[in-house]
């Protein structure tokens, strides 16, 4: 069976006229943390600091409209354009959900669903916001197929985070080069800065990465289990131009860091449960001889 990009549980751009197209929104409170999940594709709009400070980018043109297609399927897949529900019962979680605020959302195919990606599914995801403010999101995706038929797929989150950057812990891997018909490289240097467009899916990464903020000297660090692939992606100027729910001059302030599982498709047989763990939170950057300091951010707890 060929694999699919067809889950895409998001971070994703979201409109900032969306109460056209808001179908649900749920907003929750931790503390003085908050974050806005939207049933219209499971979006995640806002992760707000203990300083109401926004943490995801947010395009000022986004349409919760993809700009490109892969096949008969979106070039994502369909679930992020798809209405989900909540889901009031899910399946006990092991981890601790003790002093967190969360939302569990169910997505599960349509007739229509079925006609363009013929397999019955539970994508169950949870948000959730941790006592230190942090935002986690675990993916959970069931094969529902009656037929006895696996299906196989492809995952990523696509966060977009808010921020002038450098990435550390990507550095030496291997990737894919998206702008380079998907050929393999090797990075080099001792961390990623960005002059120009960049599409890459880095391969078996570390289960954390840190994206430096110079400007606001702040880290996101994002630990990430069941995902072993990190795409980076910024469209750089002509790009951002190009696409219609982008702002000509926002990829100067915004970096897409994907966890994925893009190399190796997860394939489920009937009864299979596939789960993918991301967890997003900011420190302080911390500086060394003038540069931001890696160490303290990827080797601490
Ligand atoms: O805006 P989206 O749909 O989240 O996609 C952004 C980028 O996502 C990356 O995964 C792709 O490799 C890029 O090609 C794509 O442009």
């Amino acid at each position: 069976m060929a694999s699919t990009r067809f889950f895409s549980a998001t971070l994703v751009v979201a409109p900032l006229r969306f109460w056209r197209l808001l179908l649900a929104l749920i907003r929750f409170r931790f503390v003085v943390c908050d974050f806005q999940v939207y049933l219209y594709g499971g979006h995640v709009t806002s992760w707000k600091n203990d300083h109401a400070e926004e943490l995801l980018f947010l395009s000022s043109k986004d349409k919760f409209k993809q700009f490109g297609s892969l096949g008969t399927l979106d070039q994502h897949g369909f679930a992020r354009n798809r209405v989900w529900t909540i889901d009031d019962s899910p399946p006990p979680f092991l981890t601790n959900t003790l002093n967190r605020s969360f939302v569990d959302l169910i997505l599960k195919p349509s007739e229509d669903d079925i006609k363009i990606w013929p397999h019955s599914f539970e994508f169950r995801l949870r948000v959730a916001l941790g006592p230190g403010g942090d935002l986690m999101l675990t993916s959970r995706i069931r094969n529902t197929n009656i037929d006895g038929k696996p299906f196989s797929f492809t995952f990523a989150y696509h966060t977009y985070f808010c921020v002038e950057v450098r990435v550390e812990g990507l550095e030496t891997l291997d990737y894919l080069d998206n702008l380079q018909k998907k050929e393999r490289f090797t990075e080099q240097g001792d961390a990623l800065t960005f002059e120009s467009e960049v599409d890459k899916v880095y391969l078996r990464t570390p289960t954390k990465i840190a994206i430096l903020d110079h400007e606001k000297k702040r880290t996101f660090v994002l630990r990430k289990d069941g995902l072993p692939d990190a795409v980076v992606w910024n469209p750089w100027d002509k790009k951002a131009k190009a696409i219609s729910d982008f702002g000509d001059d926002e990829y100067q302030h915004m970096l897409c860091v994907e966890a994925a599982a893009i190399e190796k498709p997860i394939t489920l047989k009937p009864g299979e449960e596939w789960k993918g763990r991301l967890e997003l939170s900011t420190v302080p950057s911390s500086y060394c001889s003038g540069q931001l300091d890696p160490r303290k951010v990827l080797l601490g707890s």
